[in-house]
């Protein structure tokens, strides 16, 4: 009897143990948080029961949905454990952002993929790609031995950073880019655009950076380790540039306008958000790459 009771005690008021049991062996299978929230609201679970059951701060204790303007430097939804995620409970198929509508054409809970389409227009990926144009470079990738960053084979595209905020098409889209995904512009490390002429590709790799790696320590004093990448695709190859997950195995097709995003809540391989950028056949690919940090990138 009085086991029972210890056993009830320990399970927060208005949840069960059969419940704590299933939170537990789901986080332990990698299952990230955003997705167990989703599952429990799927099935019917009251919002705030569902947030206690995951440790998550319930609706009322958090300040209200983010805007550059209210939290511009304030608390993150990362130090309640949480990641960058759009707002799609009810299954909205558009959600609105700042008056501009953006679709919901695929949502995954594991790994957390989304695919949105109608995130920029036609005129904003065109301006993006014009003033990328003359500053394109080889691409480099963060070198995690030395924390700096280096040519690499697997990376055959060309590629440039802007600045956080640095022109008005980027600064629009970096604020679309914050309340879509409910996480501070402050979070977003610089756009970086890239392109990919036939053959080029970026093969499966990670974007969080290794733990273990010497040069991961000085990389994270930047705002720590990256939790979420928006890939934004800036115009539509004839064939092949597909980006692809290969654990799930699924491939986002690249069409002007559109995005994939996904989060990852730890820089582990069990998020299962390896992805590549498959090579270009024909034609050539435009992309436009958020990455997104737990806090404050400087
Ligand atoms: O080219 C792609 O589709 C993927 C790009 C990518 O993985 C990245 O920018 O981190
Ligand atoms: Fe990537």
């Amino acid at each position: 009897m009085s086991s029972t009771t210890n056993a009830a005690s320990s399970v927060p008021a208005g949840l069960t143990p059969e419940l704590m049991q299933w939170v537990q062996s789901q986080s332990a299978a990698g299952v990230p948080l955003p997705a167990l929230l989703q599952s429990m609201r799927d099935v019917g679970w009251r919002e705030n029961l569902a947030r206690r059951a995951l440790g998550l701060p319930e609706e009322g204790e958090l300040p209200p949905p983010f805007t550059a303007a209210a939290r511009p430097h304030g608390a993150t939804a990362s130090q309640a454990g949480s990641v960058p995620e759009p707002g799609l409970q009810g299954d909205p198929c558009c959600i609105q952002v700042d008056g501009h509508e953006v679709h919901v054409l695929m949502s995954l809970h594991n790994p957390r993929i989304v695919v949105f389409g109608n995130l920029l227009t036609a005129q904003e990926c065109e301006a993006i790609i014009e003033a990328a144009r003359p500053r394109m470079q080889r691409s480099l990738t963060v070198d995690n031995l030395s924390g700096g960053e280096a040519v690499n084979d697997d990376r055959t595209s060309n590629g440039m950073f802007f600045q956080r905020g640095e022109n008005e098409v980027v600064r629009r889209l970096e604020e679309r880019i914050a309340r879509l995904l409910n996480w501070p512009v402050e979070n977003g490390e610089g756009l970086q655009v890239l392109h990919y002429r036939p053959g080029a590709e970026y093969k499966p790799h990670h974007d969080y950076f290794a733990p273990n790696e010497p040069g991961t320590p000085s990389i994270l004093k930047r705002g720590g380790q990256r939790v979420g990448t928006l890939v934004m695709y800036l115009n539509e190859p004839a064939r092949g540039g597909g980006t692809t997950f290969p654990e799930v195995p699924l491939q986002v097709m690249p069409r002007r306008g559109n995005a994939v995003f996904f989060s990852y809540d730890r820089p582990d391989p069990a998020t299962r958000t390896l992805h590549g950028g498959a090579p270009v056949l024909e034609g050539e690919k435009w992309i436009a790459t958020k990455w997104l940090r737990e806090r404050e990138f400087r």
